[in-house]
């Protein structure tokens, strides 16, 4: 049993020596893109929130077996329990901190604090001992525990401590010093805490003790009752059968005891009610859910395997807890990767677009505006002319109003101007209406759109700060011909235009009766000043004035837009060549780098929850590892694994990078789930780490089920169980790149999940790269210009495979010597032929799927349908017949 506990620590000490490994990778991976990105600091923050820096120090915390209890007694026993030797005498009270470590002979001395050991004569070194002197343990009497109060430190050669693992039993102290006992004896340690207890029930000390414990480790707990105050020692697992008997709760009391202190943990919540108390052979053993937090119970009849297990979880725990924060961490950048390189991707695609847009839109708007300011010119005039005939048939209501805010003795010339002035403005705000009215509709159809793609387009440009912009001018060209802001027609220019113009003709008119002096300001001579006004007003000569301004307008603002547009194209083509940079440098580098990361931490995570897989036998070999059935893991049965060993840091990173897509697609029926992985660190003699993908296990591929032979509507079923896992793996922007009959999986009922997502890769991560299996190549693949249509391409030749029944070549494909000149065939147009059993309608459709253009190739959402009604009728037919063939003959 303490060989399985020295396994569990040495277990945790590796995942710890990996957990440091890869941190450290992470922070070099880290200085490494520092400053390369806008992004890091971004991935910087969120890497401080969540805290790597913080996992560090909690991986050099050694782990530390921290004995309380209700007293001496009880703590001794544990001790002396686990160290299989009577070294605590159990009838003492008021001891020291006392701390087990390794040692290669027994010893024993006083410190104060880690280094400073107290040259002090102790009882143990006069004589040889077996149990520790109770002087030795006991504190002096001018000792105080939170100021000067040496420790005790026992070297033991035990087999659990030497794997860097401490025993300690903190100072009795009262419950009010626990806090700060511990925090000057028990530092930096992973806390492994068990409770023990004598009596059958706890006090209110007790009680408070534990409390605040929890409260302090906020670990699982172990309590740990002793029985007859017996000490019974590790070794118990050599016991006989006998001997094993004799240790059983035979005596009802002591058992009644342990019930009852049971019962009072549970009442408390300090033990969960479903759990236990663990005694031998009293019912099966549970296994404990690595996450629990429950706290167990355990008789000391029992200490060594449900130590053990107490361990195993809390060591796991801690371990796990660790590895999925990092995995976090490295999960949440490489999405961030991804994410910015979709982003990249998308702004370098749509940018050269934008532009062309606004310019087009842009030239629209100025040939508009320009023919409506020509055109306009006529109908202009007709308003003007039309309100100046409708304000002298009524001037008394033009200067209505006129009268009640002026004051007196004021010269002829002062009342004619303020007249004129009355005048032009009844006749300003008349015709910007009408003129507002007539053309409004230009506002939201050219204006909107473009000035949100121009406010885009420079949102990032900082550079054109002051120089007039292509969406200023735009606003200039818009309000230049009709003020689009209509809510205030006061502010409207034309009007303001509209004024200075008839200003400049006033200046010109003779008036006859300014010839200066007092005028009495009466009615008529108002009336007759406002007449002459309008009457000598000429709506021609202003319509043209106003459309001549128009278009001076207009053609300086659409200037100003063409060399802002210029020069925004000019600095944003500079933009989009970093952004280009730094997209390659994510795809190429750094979101490998990170999947490589998160592949470890990932698999590290799954190794400590499931442990690995074990292998049954090999069910097949690919191109890049071998297929195996292996026993149950983490609740999949059956089960599979493809142990794949990458050569070099190319694969690895490409491993890494389809692991993660395929890990985090969400689950669907077509597709085959992975599961989990490992990375087997000892493989190849711990040189070449093989990575073991696991997953559900089928019932062979699609190549099997051909060559065994399917019915035909079973192939057709399949082939829509297939259209669906492409058109699933589409629609999370993945695409496979290599859909071929072994990558299709089917289950005992032939039903269809696609595998193997190798070559799978998001859209905005594809570098054009060549891949796939020749045959199901389609032509620009091989240009490295490519999109999710392949998929659709590869599809198309899989139906031939499936229409045909069998897995032999197309003829006209196995002419070829080598792929290069297959290739050089299917790009000049070559496909398979039509084999006679071919229905019309399933020939139409793998013809559209591998055209050779891969525009002209259907949407899968198109070509499912139609699949689907051929296999209804395939499948009714095939009921008609059998139902036939069943008939009874009357
Ligand atoms: N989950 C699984 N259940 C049952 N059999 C499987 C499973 N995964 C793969 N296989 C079998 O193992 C074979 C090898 O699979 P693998 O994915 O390694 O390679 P491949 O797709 O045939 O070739 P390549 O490595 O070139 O892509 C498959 O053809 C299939 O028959």
């Amino acid at each position: 049993m303490l060989i399985d506990i020295t396994k569990e620590f040495r277990k945790y000490s590796k995942h710890c020596h990996s957990l440091k490994r890869i941190i450290q990778e992470t922070e070099s991976s880290f200085e490494e893109i520092n400053n390369s990105i806008q992004l890091v600091d971004e991935i910087k923050e969120d890497l401080l929130k969540t805290g790597i820096n913080q996992l560090r120090p909690k991986l050099e915390q050694s782990p530390t077996i921290l004995v309380f209890g209700q007293n001496c007694r009880a703590k001794a026993s544990f001790v002396n329990t686990f160290l299989g030797q009577n070294i605590l005498p159990s009838f003492s009270s008021k001891w020291r901190c006392v701390t087990f470590i390794y040692g290669h002979t027994k010893n024993i001395h006083l410190t104060l604090g880690h280094e400073i050991e107290i040259v002090e004569r102790l009882q143990a070194h006069e004589k040889s001992w077996t149990t520790i002197p109770d002087g030795d343990l006991q504190r002096g009497d001018n000792e105080c525990l939170l100021e000067y109060c040496p420790s005790l430190e026992v070297e033991l050669p035990h087999i659990v401590l030497k794997e860097n693992v401490k025993l300690m039993v903190p100072p009795d102290c009262p419950p009010e010093q626990l806090t700060e006992t511990l925090y000057k004896y028990v530092e930096n340690v992973l806390p492994i805490v068990v409770y023990t207890t004598s009596e059958g029930v706890l006090s209110d000390a007790n009680i408070q003790e534990i409390r605040k414990l929890k409260d302090i480790y906020k670990v699982p707990f172990l309590v740990f009752s002793v029985w007859n105050g017996e000490t019974k020692t590790c070794s118990t697992e050599s016991l006989t059968e006998s001997e094993q008997h004799s240790l059983e709760p035979e005596n009802d009391h002591e058992f009644r005891n342990l019930q009852n202190l049971r019962d009072q943990l549970i009442r408390l919540g300090l033990i969960s009610d479903n759990e236990n108390v663990k005694t031998v052979n009293k019912g099966e053993r549970k296994s404990h859910c690595l996450e629990c937090s429950l706290d167990t119970l355990i008789s000391d009849k029992s200490v060594n395997e449900d130590f053990l297990s107490h361990i195993k979880n809390v060591l796991r725990y801690t371990v796990l807890r660790l590895a999925a924060k990092l995995s976090e961490v490295h999960n949440k950048c490489l999405r961030q990767f991804i994410l910015s390189a979709f982003d990249m991707a998308r702004e370098i695609q749509i940018t050269p677009k934008r532009i062309e847009y606004a310019q087009k839109v842009e030239l629209q708007l100025y040939e508009t505006l320009m023919n409506i300011a020509c055109e306009q010119q006529e109908e202009i005039a007709v308003i003007i002319q039309r309100t100046l005939l409708d304000m002298k048939s009524n001037v008394a209501e033009v200067l209505e109003g006129y009268n009640e805010n002026v004051t007196l003795n004021r010269t002829a010339k002062t009342v004619t101007m303020e007249i004129q002035q009355l005048v032009l403005s009844r006749l300003n705000t008349s015709v910007a209406t009408q003129i507002v009215q007539s053309v409004g509709c230009l506002h939201e159809s050219f204006t909107g759109t473009l000035q949100r793609c121009l406010e885009s387009l420079e949102k990032n440009c900082h550079e054109l700060e002051g120089s007039v912009s292509a969406s200023d001018a735009v606003r200039q060209i818009v309000s230049a011909a009709y003020n689009i802001d209509l809510n205030s027609s006061s502010s409207f220019s034309i009007v303001h235009s509209l004024m200075d113009r008839l200003k400049t003709l006033l200046s010109t008119f003779a008036l006859p009766w300014s010839s200066g002096g007092q005028v009495q300001c009466h009615f008529q001579w108002q009336l007759q000043v406002a007449t002459n006004m309008i009457d000598k007003l000429s709506a021609y000569k202003l319509a043209k004035t106003i459309s001549v301004q128009f278009k001076e307008h207009i053609k300086s603002s659409h200037e100003s837009f063409q060399s802002a547009i210029r020069l925004l194209e000019h600095q944003l083509s500079g933009q989009l060549e970093q952004t280009e940079e730094q997209r390659i440098a994510i795809r190429k580098r750094h979101a490998p780098r990170f999947a490589r990361l998160t592949l470890e931490s990932t698999s590290l995570c799954d190794l400590i929850r499931y442990g690995m897989p074990k292998q049954l036998k090999e069910i097949g070999r690919g191109q890049y590892g071998v297929v195996s059935a292996c026993e149950p893991w983490a609740g999949i049965n059956p089960c599979a694994f493809k142990s794949v060993v990458p050569p070099d840091d190319r694969h690895w990173n490409d491993l890494a990078m389809e692991f993660f897509y395929t890990r985090t697609i969400p689950e669907h029926p077509r597709i085959v789930k992975l599961r989990g992985s490992v990375i087997d660190y000892s493989y190849g003699g711990g040189t070449t780490p093989a990575v073991l993908l696991i997953m559900e296990r089928m019932t062979r591929d699609l190549y099997c089920g051909l060559r065994c032979g399917l019915s035909w509507h079973v192939r057709l079923r399949i082939a829509i169980d297939v259209i669906e896992g492409i058109r699933y793996l589409h629609s999370q922007g993945l695409v496979h790149r290599d859909i071929k009959l072994k990558n299709v999986l089917l289950d005992a009922r032939d039903r269809a999940k696609l595998t193997d997502f190798g070559f799978c890769i998001p859209e905005a991560m594809m570098s054009g790269s060549i891949v796939g299996t020749p045959v199901h190549m389609a032509p620009e693949l091989l240009s490295g210009r490519y999109d999710s249509k392949v998929d659709v391409y590869a599809f198309g030749i899989l139906f031939w495979y499936i229409c045909a029944g069998q897995v032999r070549l197309p003829t006209h494909f196995d002419q070829f010597q080598n792929k290069e000149q297959l290739w050089n065939s299917v790009r000049r147009g070559m496909r398979p032929e039509c084999l006679p059993n071919f229905e019309v309608a399933c020939w139409n459709l793998m013809e559209q799927c591998w055209a050779a253009d891969p525009t002209e190739r259907p949407l899968l959402g198109h070509v499912q349908p139609q699949l689907e009604e051929i296999y209804n009728s395939v499948k009714n037919k095939t009921f008609e017949k059998l139902g036939s063939s069943t008939k009874t003959p009357t």
